[in-house]
Parts: C-alpha cells; sequence; structure tokens
C-alpha cells in the first residue's frame, strides 16, 4: 500500500499550528501532547535533524533556514509523511507547516489530509523579535538579519495560508502575546471539541490584528494605510476594509 493508503488506514487527524516566529507555536504544542494526546511534529525540526543527519539535501535546507527561506514542499511534506507513518499515534499537531501556498497545495495533493483546524497564534513583531532573540537554543536562524526575514516571508507567503483557511471557516485564533500559562487557557478552548468551534476568529492583542477587526466588523470603507504591529507600513486597505491581512468574518 502506498504513504496515502497507509496514512488513510491509519485515520491521520491533523491540526495545523500556525503564527509568526517566536508567537509561542512549540511552546504550546508540549502543552498540547502533554493535556490532549497529540504528537507534536513541527516541521522546522524535522528540517533542522535533516541536515544534522547528514542527507543530501543537508546542505541546502541550512542555507534556506539561514536566508529564512522556505524549503521546497516536497522535502518538508517527505519528512512529515515519514514522521506521521512511523509514529503509532493517529492526531499530530503540525507546527510551523504549511508556511506557504505551495506547502498548503502540495500537502494536500500528496497526502489527500484536510486538517481538522488550523490554530492561530497571533502576536505582535515587537514580542516575537524580543522572544527570539532572548530564545537562546543555539539556533542559526535567531539573529536579527534572519529574525526580520523572517518576520517578512510570514506577512508575505504565510499569512496568505491562514487566510485561505479562514475563509473555510478552519481558523482558530489565540491571542498569544501573552503569558505562556494564558494562553493555554484559550488554546484549551481552541480543543475543547474537535468539531465545533469553540473560538471565534478573534483578532487577539496585537494593535494591527485589532484595528483590521474593527474596520472589517464596521464595514468601514477606509483607503488608509495602517502601522502594522510589526512596525511597518501595511498595504492599503481596500474599500470594504479587507486587507492584504485580514480576515472577513
Ligand atoms: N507566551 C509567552 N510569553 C513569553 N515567552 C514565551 C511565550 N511563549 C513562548 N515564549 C518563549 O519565546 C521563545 C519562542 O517560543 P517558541 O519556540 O515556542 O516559538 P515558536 O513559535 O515555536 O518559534 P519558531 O517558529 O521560531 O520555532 C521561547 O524562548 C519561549 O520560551
Ligand atoms: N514548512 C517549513 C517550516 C520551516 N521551514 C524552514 O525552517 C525554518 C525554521 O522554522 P521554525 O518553524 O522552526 O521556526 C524556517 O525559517 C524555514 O527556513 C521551511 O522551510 N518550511
Amino acid at each position: 500500500m502506498d504513504a496515502v493508503g497507509r496514512l488513510k488506514e491509519k485515520g491521520v487527524k491533523v491540526i495545523f499550528v500556525l503564527g509568526g516566529p517566536g508567537s509561542g507555536k512549540g511552546t504550546q504544542c508540549a502543552n498540547i501532547v502533554r493535556d490532549f494526546g497529540f504528537t507534536h511534529l513541527s516541521a522546522g525540526d524535522l528540517l533542522r535533524a535533516e541536515i544534522k543527519s547528514g542527507s543530501a539535501n543537508g546542505t541546502m535546507i541550512q542555507n534556506m533556514i539561514k536566508e529564512g527561506k522556505i524549503v521546497p514542499s516536497e522535502v518538508t511534506i517527505k519528512l512529515l509523511e515519514k514522521a506521521m507513518l512511523e509514529n503509532g499515534n493517529d492526531k499530530f499537531l503540525i507546527d510551523g507547516f504549511p508556511r506557504n501556498e505551495e506547502n498548503r497545495a502540495a500537502f494536500e495533493e500528496v497526502t489527500k489530509i484536510e486538517p481538522e483546524f488550523v490554530l492561530f497564534f497571533d502576536c505582535s513583531e515587537e514580542e516575537m523579535e524580543r522572544r527570539l532573540l532572548s530564545r537562546n537554543q543555539g539556533r542559526d536562524d535567531d539573529n536579527i538579519e534572519t529574525i526580520r526575514k523572517r518576520f517578512k516571508v510570514f506577512l508575505e507567503s504565510s499569512l496568505p495560508v491562514i487566510e485561505y483557511y479562514n475563509a473555510k471557516n478552519k481558523v482558530r485564533t489565540v491571542d498569544a502575546a501573552r503569558p505562556i500559562n494564558e494562553v493555554f487557557e484559550s488554546v484549551k478552548i481552541a480543543f475543547s471539541s474537535f468539531d465545533k468551534k469553540v473560538t471565534t476568529n478573534s483578532p487577539g492583542n496585537s494593535s494591527f490584528w485589532r484595528l483590521c477587526w474593527q474596520k472589517l466588523r464596521r464595514r468601514v470603507p477606509v483607503t488608509v494605510a495602517m502601522t502594522a504591529s510589526c512596525g511597518k507600513e501595511a498595504p492599503k486597505m481596500d474599500a470594504f476594509g479587507r486587507g492584504y491581512r485580514c480576515f472577513r468574518r
């Protein structure tokens, strides 16, 4: 039987855990594993393990990570597929994937798996930058130059993926700018039911998301350039406040 058949036979259930670099995905995944019996698969960890293993792709992956770039989907998907098949569990938190449209479409195409939902950690860039600069885990990409590149990739390539799932009503947003235990309280609500959407797509506390949300709710025709929580200028909003990074309810 091929990999798709085996994943199907296992009845694999997947939750994508997304959010900017340093928003706390890994930290909260550890809590979810402890309380909800999932297996945590971090795409970044799998790629770093691949470098360490001395694989043929190692140098390419290392260079991409140093530049904050997204590794070709086929490489990451193979690692995820292998990890899911080798693990006895059937419930997986896939952290840091899909990172762009190519990741998303290729994963669906190759595995035929649709996520149960997407857990999105919403956090301002200022806070994420502070966290990454003090993470101290010896990661090559936790330096200010690469961090800025990762933020840019997140805004340009990863947020559209969250928008895609939001349009399918699959995103559960958590305000990740609060202390770890408070964030986990919201995570627990998101997980309290698998099929029922418990948290709304609320904006969290980051100023950018809150502003987007207010505009969307009021359906205010705006053509303003907002200052994003990243401290950069956000793209102009269209007639109904639907900005590049905003979700419509
Ligand atoms: N709510 C929080 N408040 C303060 N610090 C936090 C919080 N959550 C995580 N951290 C700390 O911030 C750093 C980044 O967290 P974590 O590694 O979980 O983020 P991540 O989203 O998985 O990052 P990346 O995408 O870069 O792997 C860690 O040092 C972690 O201990
Ligand atoms: N789907 C992915 C996930 C990660 N990467 C690369 O790994 C880097 C670190 O990822 P973390 O989730 O651990 O922060 C990331 O910046 C990418 O270079 C990837 O290519 N594809």
